[in-house]
């Protein structure tokens, strides 16, 4: 049984570059066949009859080969079935939609050609789904590939576009408004496009501004947005209004999931309208916690501006005795940039985030683990998400705060902490040096670094592509390294947090050393937040 061959039968041959999602559900069976063995292929689609090894394969033709070699004592049929994304287009509610040829096919065309005018297929798709269990059903979802298309549904000379910036500084932003102005105007020939000013507001209360490749030639290297942010001030149908108003096709929107939100209500409100108008978004936030995409543009940067924020807390707890440092970083729901950055500088002894619940004092607690760095290592440095251990910091929960946009506003967990760890030490007549950096605003007010520069200007041209497409209501981004169209209504039924099951986890805590605080794992008499000198059992527990 060593040469086992998995093939997916079908009957009829599909046809040259037709979708995944075409096939619908399919029984993958083994099978084998010696001569394969010398054949090299893995996991991916092959249409028998256009391979090289005609000879070797004469008795599959009009079959598809799945993967190769696989263990033998799996032997019982696999089902995988593919659903398409519900990516929203035009042509679903308006029905005289015409097309025209892309520009790149036009002879006179003066903008940008791909030299092999590789055009995408509506039938391309990507998969959501690169690692599986060969034992389970697979349910994958295929989603429009990102790309130009050979037919478009918009008359570029004719086209108005409207860029805005939502939400939070992010690193990058500035290098998507210019690469969506680039994109629109180089390989489209679009001359109409306009920057909103101030977010959302800046619809129906600014002037609008004009944008060209000459205005926004060197934006990318400056932080923030040249068209300004807010938060709050979204007015569905003042919005829709003023897109009506000004006559614009397009509307690219780049902002977190608060935007997003936003964003699907106002391509749900052109559908109803029945307006020749689409809604493209460019996910941002330096939190990464967009569902789906690989990651969202800036977070690498602000990842290597948190780094430099910890090389200087563990300087500084290196130079003093019993020095302990405290890195509080950005993070709202989700710890990515905290655990990043702590696992890329190596130096961070222990790392909290919002998904990791943690006690503070008593047995197995925090203060436990800082005796522990202190006594062995005479230092400590100590990365925190702000939105970790909010249970410690959180406001009165029956007057919760909230920003314009409606996100709830934080306790300072770092500042907490700070005097938490210090008074206790302080008590116990031990001498501690204390450093706090906060660096928050400082990892997201930065320019982008190169590899987002790339990824934001892929993720700008494929909106623009998308767009011209004929897609609305979608978001854009990477599924494992390949651009897709994401329904935005898929992109913000949920929020992405750090996986515990994760290795990525692991990683952290085999780096840091440090134990698990969380309350579960804490002996019974020790839990809770305030129980620091409740039933000590020793000298060493009574100062946690
Ligand atoms: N549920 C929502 N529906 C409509 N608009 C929203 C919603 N949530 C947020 N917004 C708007 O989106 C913009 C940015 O939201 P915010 O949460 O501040 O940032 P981000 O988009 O980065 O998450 C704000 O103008 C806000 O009013
Ligand atoms: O002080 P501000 O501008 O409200 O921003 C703080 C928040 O912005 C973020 O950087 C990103 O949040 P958004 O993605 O919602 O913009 C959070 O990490 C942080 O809590
Ligand atoms: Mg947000």
């Amino acid at each position: 049984m060593e040469n086992v061959h998995w093939i997916r039968q079908s009957k009829e041959a599909p046809p040259e570059r037709s979708s995944m999602a075409a096939f619908g559900s399919v029984a993958v069976v083994p099978f084998q066949h010696k001569k394969l063995s010398s054949v090299n292929y893995s996991c991916r689609y092959f249409y028998a009859n256009g391979w090289k090894k005609k000879k070797k394969l004469r008795f599959q033709r009009k079959r598809w080969i799945v993967s190769s070699t696989c263990p033998p004592e799996e032997t019982s049929p696999i089902s995988v079935s593919f659903t398409s994304a519900p990516v929203p287009h035009l042509s679903h509610f308006l029905t005289d939609l015409d097309t025209f040829p892309h520009p790149f096919l036009l002879q006179d065309a003066t903008s940008y050609r791909p030299l092999n005018l590789n055009f995408i297929s509506e039938q391309d798709g990507v998969i959501n789904k690169v690692v599986w269990n060969k034992q389970e059903p697979q349910n994958l979802v295929v989603y429009p590939r990102a790309g130009p298309r050979e037919r478009i549904v918009f008359d570029p000379k004719s086209v108005k576009a409207a860029i805005v910036t939502c939400g939070g500084l992010c690193p990058g932003l500035n290098t998507v408004i210019r690469e969506l102005t680039e994109c629109l105007r180089y390989q489209y020939g679009v001359v109409d496009i306009f920057g909103v000013l101030q977010g959302y507001r800046g619809f129906y209360s600014k002037e609008w501004i004009r944008l060209d490749p000459e205005r926004v030639d060197a934006i990318h290297k400056l932080g923030g947005t040249i068209l300004g942010s807010s938060r709050g001030g979204f007015d569905l149908n003042k919005i829709v209004d003023a897109i009506v108003q000004r006559g614009i096709h397009q509307v690219y929107v780049i902002g977190g999931d608060g935007t997003i939100r936003g964003a699907a209500q106002l391509s749900e409100e052109c559908r109803r309208r029945k307006l020749r108008v689409t809604v493209a978004s460019i996910p941002k936030t330096i939190d990464n916690d967009i569902p789906i995409i690989d990651k969202s543009f800036g977070f690498d940067t602000a990842v290597q501006e948190a780094s430099k924020a910890i090389d200087a807390a563990h300087t500084e707890v290196s130079c003093f005795p019993n020095g302990i440092g405290i890195v509080k970083l950005m993070g709202r729901n989700s710890g990515f940039i905290a655990l990043y950055a702590s696992l890329s500088s190596r130096e961070v002894d222990c790392c909290l985030i919002p998904e990791v619940p943690f006690v503070i004092h008593g047995r197995g607690g925090l203060m436990e683990y800082v005796a522990k760095c202190l006594s062995e290592r005479g230092k400590m440095v100590l990365v925190v998400a702000e939105g970790a251990g909010q249970e410690y910091v959180g406001n009165d929960p029956s007057v919760e705060q909230l920003d314009a946009s409606g996100n709830k506003k934080l306790g300072d967990i770092g500042h907490f902490l700070y005097e938490e760890i210090e008074s206790t030490w302080k008590k116990q007549g031990m001498e501690v040096s204390m450093k706090y950096i906060d660096p928050t605003y400082m990892i997201r007010a930065v320019a982008s670094n190169a590899s987002d520069n790339i990824y934001c200007t892929l993720l700008a041209h494929s909106a623009v592509h998308g767009a011209f497409a004929g897609y609305t209501g979608f978001t854009v981004g990477p599924i494992h390294g390949r651009h897709a169209y994401i329904p935005m209504t898929e992109i913000v039924t949920a929020q992405k947090q750090v996986d515990l099951r994760d290795r990525m986890w692991s990683r952290l805590v085999n780096s840091t050393g440090q134990p698990d605080f969380s309350p579960r794992n804490i002996p019974k008499g020790f839990q809770g937040p305030c129980n620091i000198y409740s039933s000590p059992q020793s000298s060493q527990e009574s100062i946690l």
